[in-house]
């Protein structure tokens, strides 16, 4: 099996007595996703047996697709769709499933975006932020994996000095990936690491950086200082850097999501997004209602705590594991 679990495919003669298993990646983000689907299909399947669509119909099922996280707007958008094109006929929950997932692979088509590691800068550095617990330190780990297998060599700098307990995570993840971790004291300062690391990543002609950060949003303004003073130190090394700015999110936090994206946005330029614990959750739908109203890169999403359980965003696999169509 390749890294990333492609290639799994069951055979045509596969028995259809027992619903296979999906297996690969689509089969993962299904599972993973299953919470929000499942709740959206129920509902669905509620609304929609042998109903015609008519104006009570288009406003109960707007209510159901706000309920799932999607947004006021998208919501908007797919019953207006469907008030053209079927007011008056009769439509299935499986018509509605596809025009949903039309509407979400519009939104979320110009913000998928892989992150791309740019190899003529020594290193790439990625600052990653977030608040406590979204899954920072999972997701360096995770990326710092792949990229390794990939061929790259990987640092990670254990930015979040304050927590004896995410610097051992962090370190966890360098033996498991075989990336050096740069670490200092408990309660040493974040932004002299941060400097410390990229000159001694620049050394070792490093091909990607890793800086993980704290994200006590408990006091923001020291929190803001913080953020600042780690990217003034950066760009004193590298005045091009950091080259990426992520964001990381957890999607069972569902709308909090969006004042967190506002928050940090006014701390530090955040270039792109990535959602954690989607399997965890039925508020995937929040991945949507990110994507139209910041418009944001989104990179990766996370569907587990395996390395294999992150991977590059893509819109229409997303949104048919989203809305539980089949692939
Ligand atoms: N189910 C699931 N769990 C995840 C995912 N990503 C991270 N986690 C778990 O979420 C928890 C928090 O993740 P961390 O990586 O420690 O989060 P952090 O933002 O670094 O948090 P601090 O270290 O407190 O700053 C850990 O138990 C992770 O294993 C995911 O995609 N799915």
């Amino acid at each position: 099996m390749s890294l990333f679990g492609f290639g799994k495919k069951k055979t045509p003669e596969a028995p259809a007595a027992k619903e296979p298993e999906q297996t690969g990646w689509f089969g993962k983000l299904k599972s993973g996703l299953a919470k929000s689907s499942s709740k959206l299909t129920q509902g669905l399947g509620d609304l929609f047996t042998k109903r015609k669509l008519d104006d009570e119909a288009l406003e109960d099922l707007e209510d159901l697709l706000i309920t799932t996280d999607l947004g006021v707007a998208t919501a908007a958008k797919v019953t207006r769709h469907l008030a053209k094109t079927r007011f008056g006929q009769d439509v299935s929950a499986d018509e509605i499933k596809q025009t949903l997932a039309e509407e979400i692979i519009r939104i979320l088509d110009p913000v998928a975006r892989p992150l791309v590691i740019d190899p003529s800068r020594k290193p790439h550095v990625v600052l990653v932020v977030g608040v406590n617990g979204s899954g920072k330190t999972t997701t360096i780990g995770k990326l710092a994996k792949q990229n390794k297998d990939a061929g790259l060599s990987v640092t990670l700098a254990a930015g979040d000095t304050f927590r004896a307990a995410a610097v051992e995570q962090l370190k966890v993840w360098g033996q498991r990936t075989g990336c050096p971790v740069i670490s200092r004291e408990n309660g040493a300062d974040a932004a002299g690491l941060a400097y410390d690391a990229i000159t001694e990543s620049r050394n070792r002609g490093d091909d990607l950086l890793f800086i993980d950060t704290a994200g006590r949003l408990q006091n923001k303004a020291d929190l803001m200082a913080e953020l600042a003073k780690i990217v003034r130190s950066i760009k004193k090394c590298d005045e091009t850097a950091p080259h990426d700015v992520l964001l990381v999110l957890d999607a069972t936090t569902g709308q909090n999501a969006h004042s967190q994206v506002e928050i940090f946005k006014d701390m530090v330029n955040v270039t792109g997004l990535v959602l954690t614990k989607l399997d965890g959750t039925a508020r995937g739908g929040v991945l949507v209602a990110l994507a139209e109203k910041f418009g944001l890169p989104v990179h990766a999403i996370g569907v587990g705590e395996q390395a294999d359980d992150l991977r590059p965003f893509e819109a229409e696999a997303f949104a048919k594991s989203l809305v539980g169509m089949d692939s």
